[in-house]
This record gives C-alpha cells, structure tokens and sequence, in this order.
C-alpha cells in the first residue's frame, strides 16, 4: 500500500496549517507502518505514509533529484526500475527505491515520462524550480489517488478520501490511466495504447490464446518483491 498526501499553494503557511495535514497524513499510517515523511517547501506539502516494499532501509519518502529541486511521494512498485535507471547513467541515485527513479526520469524527460513506468503507482511531484506539479494514476487504477479543490486554491491528493474530504470544498477520484499538470490546470489521458478505442475487436475469441498470453504475461509484469502484494 503506502499512503500518499499532497496538499499544493495553500493560503495559510503558519505552522498551524502545518500541523494540520500531519495530522491529516496520520489518518492514512494504516497504509505504510513503517515510515512517516513530509517535505514543506513554501506554501506545498508532500507526505508520506511508507510500507517499505523495495530498498526497505534507505527508500523512505519523499523521494529527490540530486539537488533535492524535485520532490516526489509515491504509493506503488515501479516494476521496470532497474531498465530506466540504465538510461540515466548521468544521474546520481541516492537510494536503491523503485521510486527514485520517478524523480529522475522527470528531469530528463519532462511529464511524458510515465508513458515510460511499468508498474502500479500513484504519485505527485513537485517541481520546485518554477513550482509547477504533476500527479499521475497508473493506467487501471490499481493504486487509488482522490484529488480536491481547498476554498484557498490549494490542490489536495490522496490515496483515501477521508485526508481531504473534511478540508475541500469539492473532490473527486482521480481517473486511472490520467495525469494532471499543474502547467495546463487540467487533466489528461496519458495511457493511450493503439488498442484503446471504443471499435469491437474484429478478432475471433479464442481462449486458449487468451490464457496463453496471461500466463506469459505474468512474470514480466510481477516481479518477486511484489508479487508479496496480490
Ligand atoms: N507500499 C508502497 O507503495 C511501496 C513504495 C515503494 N515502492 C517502496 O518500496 O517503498
């Protein structure tokens, strides 16, 4: 699991507001026992409720870049994580997590790099060079993600309704298979497979060739640390 909370531009950075969305991560700690973050940069907040799954001893959340400009909160398993980190030679990982590398394929190649991630995830990152974010649900939703709107202007998002139900004014579940950019203020679809379109498929069904293809597909897409998750 993993808990996961982003609350981004509120309007009161007192210390006060701070306390409160610890307070509101605490009410996801049932989804990561083994660690408690928050990164505060300005008028954002990251937090993090860990289950520590991959690198348990260093991998705690939120996540960075090199120079800690980029700052992400992850609930997921980014099952390919070893093949981008190997078209990164030039970064420097602080950390053997899968989610690590989420920070860093950012940088190198802006938001279309979730079309890149193998895996389930939901994640936000924040981009403090020019304060801009994007939070992403992996293509069917197996991690669950909430996003709501503060009477403020914040943007809130979470892996449970009940961190941001009491402080929005209005929520909403955060589509699978989507990513929202702070840039555009809007969300849209990133996981567009050819396959994705409304039109009846014209091929015979043939369940042999259905099974078939699950059982091949199965290893490449469960690694052993997370098949501990199903
Ligand atoms: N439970 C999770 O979402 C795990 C997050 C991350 N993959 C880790 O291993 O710490």
């Amino acid at each position: 699991m993993c808990g996961i909370l982003a609350v981004l531009g509120v309007a009161d950075v007192s210390l006060a507001k701070r306390s409160r969305i610890i307070e509101l991560s605490r009410r996801l700690r049932h989804r990561g026992p083994d660690w408690s973050g928050i990164h505060c940069y300005q008028d954002c907040y990251l937090a993090h409720q860990r289950l520590a799954i991959v690198d348990p001893t260093s991998g705690d959340q939120p996540l960075y870049n090199e120079e800690k400009s980029v700052v992400v909160t992850v609930n997921g398993e980014i099952y390919n994580h070893e093949d981008l980190k190997a078209k990164l030679k030039s970064h420097k990982f602080q950390t053997a997590s899968d989610c690590e590398v989420i920070a860093h394929l950012y940088e190198e190649y802006g938001e279309e790099f979730v079309d890149m991630l193998d895996g389930m995830f939901a994640f936000v990152l924040l981009d403090t060079r020019d304060k801009s974010f994007i939070a992403a649900r992996d293509a069917i939703g197996i991690c669950p993600l909430y996003m709501g709107w503060g009477l403020d202007g914040s943007v809130w998002f979470s892996s449970e309704m009940k961190a941001l139900s009491d402080d929005c004014e209005r929520f909403i579940s955060f589509p699978p298979g989507h990513l929202y950019s702070s840039k555009t203020g809007s969300l849209r679809r990133w996981y567009n497979p050819p396959w994705f379109s409304e039109s009846i498929p014209s091929t015979p069904y043939n369940p042999l060739l259905l099974r078939q293809t699950f059982e091949k597909a199965r290893p490449i897409f469960i690694p052993y640390e997370a098949q501990n998750l199903f």
